[in-house]
């Protein structure tokens, strides 16, 4: 099972993401696509990347924004999984402009 992550650890990893935050026990990050069919498409794409990985993020989707929480359920907590999978959102958003 993935370890939890410790504080300095999480702003490690941060740093690499300058576009997510932490809210406590999760990270995030608000993204606008072009359109909302753009914004779907992205959420496909991170669900087969979420099934890839066995691990699944809260998606809020509201037109063409997307939100993204990211945090390891069974670790109660951030895991290196967590930030995993959002440097592959990160890679998918920049491909998708
Ligand atoms: C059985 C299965 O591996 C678990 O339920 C997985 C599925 N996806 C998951 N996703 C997230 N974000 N956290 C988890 O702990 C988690 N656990």
């Amino acid at each position: 099972m993935a370890e939890l992550l410790s504080d300095s650890e999480v702003d490690q990893a941060l740093a690499r993401l300058p576009e997510w935050r932490r809210d406590g026990d999760s990270i995030g990050r608000k993204a606008q696509l072009a359109s909302f069919p753009k914004a779907i498409e992205v959420v496909d794409r991170v669900a087969d990347l979420a099934e890839a990985a066995d691990h699944h993020p809260d998606i809020d989707i509201r037109w063409r924004t997307l939100i993204f929480r990211l945090s390891t359920h069974s670790a109660g907590g951030l895991t290196e999984k967590d930030f995993q999978l959002a440097g592959q959102i990160e890679e998918l958003l920049a491909a998708h402009g």
